[in-house]
């Protein structure tokens, strides 16, 4: 009979994952320029959190429509939010959507909404290996394993070209089994920062279909890479306009800043209504026992801003200045260090998008820019451009100078 703080003890052992490592690590500094760019949420040129004006409208018009009430949304969410969310992705002319052939249930932001497509891969795929990035983003490895998903690696990036391993990831691709779930990043890939073009997105397409592979597109980032929600959906749209199957992971955390509304789309494409139908009525029994039904907030919020069109305009106009920053600071960052005559090719700076930029910069050298100049980052060199302003940018490039010479 075990004590229950010794059983407590086992599981909150010293093992943490590096990310909180970092996070810690930058709270308990009292430097009071002390610059965290390990956060993957955007920040602003002041370095605050922001909520965009087209939510604050979105919420007013919600808290005066007294006809709003907090009752449970259905299993599969906010009907509404669903078909335009849906559309968002896939786009207004998507045949998919006109055969029939699409299910979409409102999740957990982008976590929930790959969590419940795991469970539900793992209880009716016939094949239960999914390959991933080497490397992607931290929580997916743990959020396939736990949903019962065996994980494997395909490669993705070249440490020598800080670029994309093209041929490494064409050649895993072509070895995985048949039936294999494939996870891409749709834009904005995290940790790396890169993307495939569209000619390699058509090669990637063509070897996931001959090879029978089935594709589960992690969608965090749409519209927030390049501005353009358009241009950040080409590479799912490329697969479901060839009529195949696939799956797509959803969130509003980044391109709406609803980070804590938890708001985000599970969708699957199917190859016949029939089968979308039966695969909805599966869904509804994995999310019924994990969390009942989802939150309202979140889901009226961007509900009210998509089917509204002044409202659609404000937010893809306040979405690319987000992106906008975020290229300009790379820009900054890139010419900064240009300046100061670091040795090495830099461009990957500028040629990475969304989010994150991995800088090449190895743990010795992100121990040492914390130590030394307070900056913090991911122990794998990846700095959030967003946390990013053009005050901190000389800090950083002088750090990184120094790190490197
Ligand atoms: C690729 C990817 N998928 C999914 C998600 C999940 O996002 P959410 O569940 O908030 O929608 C994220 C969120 N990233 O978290 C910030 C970080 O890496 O520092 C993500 O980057």
């Amino acid at each position: 009979d075990l004590h229950p703080s010794y059983l407590l003890c086992c599981f909150f052992g010293p093992i943490l994952p590096f990310y909180e490592r970092v996070i810690f690590a930058c709270r308990d500094d009292p430097c009071p320029v002390k610059l965290n760019l390990s956060v993957g949420a955007y920040r602003t040129e002041e370095g605050k959190p922001l909520v965009l004006e087209v939510v604050r409208r979105a919420e007013q018009q919600l808290a005066n429509d007294r006809s709003c009430d907090k009752g449970y949304l259905p299993i599969d969410g906010l009907a509404d939010f669903n078909k335009l969310g849906a559309k968002l992705i896939l786009g207004d002319d998507s045949h998919a959507l006109e055969e029939n052939r699409v299910v979409t249930i409102q999740c957990l932001s982008g976590t929930g909404s790959l969590r419940v497509g795991a469970e539900f891969l793992a209880k009716h795929h016939q094949q239960s290996v999914i390959y991933v990035p080497n490397p992607t983003w931290g929580n997916h490895p743990s959020i396939f394993t736990l949903a019962g998903l065996s994980v494997q690696y395909f490669r993705y990036y070249d440490p020598q070209t800080r670029g994309l391993d093209f041929e490494g990831m064409l050649e895993d691709l072509g070895a995985a089994p048949s039936g294999a779930i494939v996870v891409l990043q749709a834009c904005a890939h995290n940790p790396t920062g890169i993307d495939p073009t569209l000619e390699q997105w058509e090669q990637i397409r063509q070897i996931v279909r001959s090879k029978g592979l089935l594709p589960f597109f992690d969608n965090a980032y749409q519209g927030f890479a390049s501005g353009s929600l358009d241009s950040d959906a080409q590479s799912v749209r490329m697969f479901v306009a060839d009529g195949g199957e696939c799956l797509i992971a959803q969130s509003f955390a980044k391109n709406m800043g609803l980070y804590g509304e938890r708001i985000g789309a599970l969708t699957i494409v199917c190859t016949s209504e029939d089968v979308a139908r039966k695969v909805h009525g599966q869904l509804l029994l994995v999310v019924r026992p994990m969390y009942l039904t989802p939150p309202i907030h979140g889901a009226s919020i961007v509900t009210t801003i998509l089917k509204n069109s002044d409202m659609y305009k404000d937010w893809t106009i306040e979405l690319k200045g987000m992106a906008d920053r975020i290229i300009s600071m790379r820009q900054q960052l890139y010419e900064a260090i240009q300046a100061r005559g670091t040795p090495g090719d830099w461009s990957h700076i500028i040629k990475q998008i969304g989010m994150f930029s991995f800088t090449g910069l190895n743990e010795k050298q992100v121990r040492w820019m914390a130590k030394e100049y307070h900056i913090y980052m991911t122990y794998d060199g990846r700095i959030s451009m967003a946390g990013l302003s053009s005050k901190t940018v000389p800090q950083l490039a002088d750090a990184i100078h120094a790190a490197i010479t």
